[in-house]
């Protein structure tokens, strides 16, 4: 076979350096298939050309923008197939830097569609696997003089579908100049398209200026083509991530950092067509639309495998448009806002120790006095609004002055802690427990008629002068309450309230202490409803 390819380069190599318009120094190229042994039979019969020289073969896209990137080859010949990006992305993003190389397309197969998508990326001439040994140099030296090349193979695919070639016609190749009508016909056929699965429309000129936009940005973005394939990860988006973009580029998997397992991203879905139930079902209840850019999506979330400890991200993704409005991609940007939800976090749970300790006894434990009216208040209007019973009970301890004076004020203390431990314990979900003056006690029962409150009374009663007080080790004493229970009365004043379960526990004293009273009446006299003990 080399024999045969040798004579053939003869051939080609006999002809004038004039006549092939080449320059002196050999033309420098580079080489980029995923199948060795043909990238170096390919590197083998152009190094046989004295008039080039094969600077690299490689084996993929990446690898390719590497070389090209050191050694600023004039052609680049890549097949359009390869692993991770592609033929039609690399060219792209080639051109975007090197806007001068000549890249031409090396297929097995010449799709129609690929051709035209390469031409529109970028590339100057197409050439099929099988007729390489024969047209690679041809379409070198075309591409060189500033034409397109189309190998015999691939003109056959441009001619229009309908129309037949005659019989026994052998297709022949094809060199076009690019400001052609012929070419602004091919690359008209792509721009009225609709657009098809895996085709990246991004020209290199908008490529190279997205590339800018993103890469100069420092906030962490990446950007995905309409194939859902990642086609920028800038700087920021590494270290948010940890995932190099030599990793992620030219793949369909921006999920890698975020989660376990495959599954679409915000981006994808917008690209998808931002439809409700998908943003539902992967980011319910974490998702809105963007206040300032037209169908852009915002979220927020925690992502456990970012970083050390995981990461609080605000994200947003934006659909990118061409220049007559179709979407050609999604952006996504993302916030790392983790330092700032610690901080709230924080500020919140202080705020709520303090907004408790406001509201809270210091003794006790139970509610304070203001809340107390606070919360009485609002108890009054729902059981006004609801028809419902509110009842109350006032408790004070009995005798405390000479527990007090017998065993001190310490002493003293803990009987209140005790009577407080017993209401915490008696009574039901929604029943709430105040200390309302130095011995003095109040519980507020919504939806509780009268006569239960007297039971829960009682039960309170007894359970308190049953605990076992030992203000001295040698000593083992008891303490009672007294204890007046009252409902709300539609639409009597508060303080008319308070003061007939005021009046309840006076009586209570005077009927000997230690006992339950539900006064009857109105109201309890003013001045008996300010004395309570
Ligand atoms: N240890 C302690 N004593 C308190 C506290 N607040 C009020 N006292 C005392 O509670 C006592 C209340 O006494 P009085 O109002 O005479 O009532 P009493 O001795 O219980 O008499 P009766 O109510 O008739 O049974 C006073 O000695 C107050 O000093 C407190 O936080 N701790």
């Amino acid at each position: 076979m080399h024999r045969i390819i040798e004579t053939r380069l003869r051939d080609c190599t006999r002809l004038s350096p004039g006549a092939r318009g080449l320059t002196p120094m050999p033309l420098r190229v580079l080489i980029a298939d995923d199948h060795r042994i043909f990238r170096e039979s390919l590197r083998h019969i152009l190094d046989l050309d004295p008039e080039l020289s094969v600077v690299d073969a490689v084996g993929d896209g990446n690898a390719l923008l590497e070389s090209a990137h050191q050694h600023h080859p004039d052609v680049v010949c890549m097949d359009v197939m390869m692993p991770g990006l592609d033929g039609i992305e690399t060219t792209r993003r080639l051109l975007a830097s090197q806007p001068e190389a000549k890249v031409i397309g090396l297929t097995a197969y010449p799709d129609r569609h690929y051709v035209l998508e390469m031409l529109n990326a970028g590339a100057r001439g197409y050439v099929t696997k099988s007729e390489a040994t024969e047209e690679l140099q041809n379409a070198i030296r075309s591409v060189c003089q500033n034409q397109i090349y189309f190998c015999p193979e691939v003109s056959a695919s441009l001619l229009d579908p309908g129309q037949a070639r005659p019989p026994g016609e052998v297709p022949r190749s094809l060199r076009l100049s690019p400001d052609s009508q012929e070419v602004r016909t091919l690359l008209d056929e792509i721009g009225r398209a609709p657009v098809p699965a895996g085709r990246p429309i991004p020209t290199p000129d908008e490529f190279a200026r997205l590339q800018q936009i993103v890469e100069g940005s420092t906030i962490p973005a990446f950007v995905l083509d309409q194939r859902h394939v990642i086609t920028h990860w800038n700087k920021a988006c590494e270290t948010l991530t940890g995932m190099p973009a030599s990793r992620m580029l030219g793949t369909r998997e921006p999920w890698r950092p975020f989660y376990p397992e495959a599954r679409p991203v915000m981006a994808d879905l917008i690209l998808d067509g931002a439809r409700e139930h998908e943003l539902r079902r992967y980011y319910a209840g974490k998702f809105h639309k963007s206040k300032l850019i037209d169908g852009a999506y915002e979220a927020e979330d925690f992502f456990p495998r970012l970083g050390a400890s995981g990461a609080w991200i605000y994200f947003t993704a934006a659909p990118l448009h061409d220049a007559v409005g179709r979407v050609i991609g999604t952006i996504e940007t993302l916030q790392d806002f983790t330092v700032r939800h610690q901080t709230e976090t924080v500020l919140k749970q202080s705020e709520a120790h303090y907004r408790h300790l406001s509201i809270t006894d210091n003794l006790t434990g139970l509610f304070n006095s203001r809340h107390f009216y606070k919360q009485l208040k609002s108890e009054i209007g729902r059981a006004i609004r609801y028809s419902h019973p509110l009842s109350l009970m006032m408790l004070d301890v009995d005798n405390f002055k000479k527990y007090n004076d017998t065993y001190g004020h310490l002493e003293g203390d803990e009987v209140l802690k005790q009577l407080a431990d017993v209401i915490r314990n008696c009574l039901r979900l929604g029943d709430n427990g105040f200390r309302i003056g130095g011995e003095e006690f109040a519980v507020i029962m919504p939806d509780t008629d009268v006569e239960s409150a007297r039971l829960v009374a009682e039960r309170l009663r007894a359970t308190f002068a049953a605990v076992r007080l030992k203000p001295r080790p040698d000593l083992t004493t008891h303490s009672t309450a007294s204890i007046g229970v009252t409902h709300y009365r539609p639409y009597e004043k508060l303080t008319a309230f308070i003061r007939r379960g005021d009046a309840g526990c006076y009586q209570a004293k005077h009927q000997g202490k230690n006992c339950v009273v539900v006064p009857e009446g109105r109201h309890a006299p003013e001045h008996e409803a300010k004395g309570t003990s």
